[in-house]
């Protein structure tokens, strides 16, 4: 069976129709950091489902726990208490294996964009096809081809230290996407970014997103890049204060 076998729970959009099946399903989902006298419950009773092509941000104060629920979903970090499904697979009390099949499939755009400085651009997003199994002058085309789908055609062979803060961020986000994941985990990707360049960054996301169809969790403080997304999830002190659908439907 495919890893991305459908599942059956499905809620409508704001056209009527439905929305792809769910990648990811959190239930009662719970997390502590430490242990003895330090443990400290960080998470409390996540509820939440992504579905498949959405782009979903996550705001909240900082310390809240946004980050900590990112690398849970994306198999960086154990779940340890409630269940957390990726992919229509349980993640709590899994082998190790799990998270690795989880990490094969998601593509992570971080705030500081983690390029290897000694790599051109073409060269960090075809790193991230390592991990499968393609020709190299396969991977080469990929990475070329999605370096011209974030419009950094003429800086292709240009190393990190030659390119510019939104430049950057733009090949953090062909390595992220080039392998066509399921899902993509963004954790503040504007913060480095002034607020044109961000917007910008983020449209690129949005669309390729929408053409690959794949699913999008973001964090962001960034109030101006909201509307990007199809829904907005907000955490407080660990819990889930909100899950608002930015169009007429709801979803379940
Ligand atoms: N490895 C860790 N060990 C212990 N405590 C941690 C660890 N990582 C995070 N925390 C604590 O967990 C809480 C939530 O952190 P987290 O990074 O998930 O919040 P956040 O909402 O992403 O914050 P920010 O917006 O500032 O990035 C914070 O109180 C933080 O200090």
């Amino acid at each position: 069976m495919s890893v991305f076998a459908s599942n059956s729970t499905t809620a409508r959009t704001a056209s009527g129709g439905e929305l792809g099946r769910v990648i990811v399903a959190a239930r009662q989902l719970c997390h502590y950091f430490g242990t003895g006298d330090l443990r400290k419950q960080i998470l409390f009773d996540i509820e939440v489902d992504l579905h498949a092509g959405e782009i979903v941000i996550m705001t909240g104060p900082s310390g809240s726990g946004k980050t900590t629920l990112l690398t849970l979903i994306g198999g960086l970090r154990s779940p340890q208490i409630g269940s957390l499904r990726v992919f229509d697979r349980e993640l709590v009390g899994a082998p190790k294996r799990e998270s690795i099949r989880v990490r094969r499939h998601t593509g992570y755009i971080f705030q500081g964009n983690n390029l290897l400085e000694y790599l051109t651009a073409k060269q960090n997003v075809q790193m991230s096809l390592k991990l499968h199994d393609y020709h190299a002058r396969e991977s080469e085309e990929r990475a070329i081809a999605m370096l011209e789908a974030v419009g950094l055609s003429d800086r292709i062979d240009y190393f990190p230290d030659k390119l510019s803060g939104g430049q950057k961020q733009r090949v953090a986000i062909a390595r992220a996407l080039v392998s066509h994941p399921k899902l993509v985990l963004a954790d503040e990707p504007t913060a480095a970014l002034d607020g044109v360049t961000g917007r910008s960054v983020m449209e690129i996301v949005q669309k390729l997103a929408r053409e690959q169809g794949c699913t999008s969790l973001i964090v962001t403080h960034d109030s101006r890049i909201l509307d990007i997304a199809d829904r907005i999830i907000h955490l407080e002190d660990g819990r889930l204060a909100e899950n608002r659908r930015l169009s007429a439907a709801a979803v379940t």
